[in-house]
């Protein structure tokens, strides 16, 4: 069995992933697939946080076209990623592996408050850190949530396990012309305008030299595979 490339990652989840066949919520089958794949993670020897997105319930900027604030509506879907967030660690801890949500909101009925500290203890207790409230401001994303915590916790790169195979030249949603990227560096994915992450997200992990893998977790063991330098993505890095 290979190596893993990276001993530490912060793997970005799609929230949109976790409504499986659904349009919105959770769906645990695929929750519950997806903590497997973590756990398997684990066991190759990576210390494992994970960003969730909250795109299968709120997206900010869907509700502020509705007439809330726009910063109301970023409130409500960085509410959304700690619900994400505690149905995830509690399909990781009932598989029988120590998980731990940590919350960029002080929440202290529901989990504990983000700070890299709690980070590093429940990464060095072996436990899979599980992160909600994104970066507790509005007008950010999980991408660049993602990015910021790798830089804060020392991990060595970002996975982007989401619904596409890797960056292309168009959402392969809409142009089946579009073309894959087997590799970016962070100048070009920005410079491309390629919607796959925000161009924050690109430019923090630039900045903090840190690179993002982009892949889809369409495939159980996809992330493992990519950690073993085996699965197909876009690197994006300097
Ligand atoms: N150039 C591109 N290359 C690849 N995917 C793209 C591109 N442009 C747009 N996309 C779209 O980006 C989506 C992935 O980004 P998005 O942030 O929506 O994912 P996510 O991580 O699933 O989000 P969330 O966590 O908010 O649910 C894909 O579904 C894809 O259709
Ligand atoms: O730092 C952050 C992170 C997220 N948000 C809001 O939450 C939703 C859901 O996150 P996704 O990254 O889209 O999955 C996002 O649309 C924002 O509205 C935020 O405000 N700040």
């Amino acid at each position: 069995m290979a190596e893993p490339v990276y001993r530490r990652v912060v793997i970005k989840l799609s929230g949109e992933y976790l409504a499986g066949p659904h349009s919105f919520g959770i769906d645990q089958p695929t929750v519950d697939r997806i903590a497997d794949d973590l756990i398997a993670v684990q066991k190759l020897g990576v210390e494992v946080a994970v960003v969730v997105g909250g795109g299968n319930m709120v997206r900010g900027v869907d509700v502020s076209s509705q007439g809330v604030s726009r910063s109301t509506g970023d409130t409500m879907g960085m509410l959304a990623t700690v619900m994400n967030c505690l149905a995830l660690e509690a399909a990781i801890q009932r598989k029988g592996t120590p998980a731990q949500a940590l919350s960029a909101f002080v929440m202290p009925e529901v989990c504990k408050l983000f700070t890299r500290a709690a980070a590093h203890k429940s990464l060095a207790k072996g436990r899979i850190v599980v992160l909600g409230g994104g970066t507790g401001n509005p007008y950010f994303t999980t991408d660049t949530t993602a990015v910021l915590r790798a830089a804060e916790i020392g991990a060595q790169a970002v996975l982007k396990a989401t619904n596409v195979d890797g960056v292309y030249s168009a959402d392969p949603k809409k142009d089946p012309a579009a073309k894959r990227f087997d590799r970016l560096t962070h100048s070009q994915a920005i410079e491309g305008g390629y919607k796959v992450m925000d161009a924050t997200a690109f430019a923090l992990a630039r900045e903090t030299s840190l690179p993002i893998i982009v892949f889809s977790i369409a495939e159980p063991g996809s992330i493992g595979a990519i950690l073993q330098g085996e699965g197909r993505g876009t690197i994006v890095a300097g």
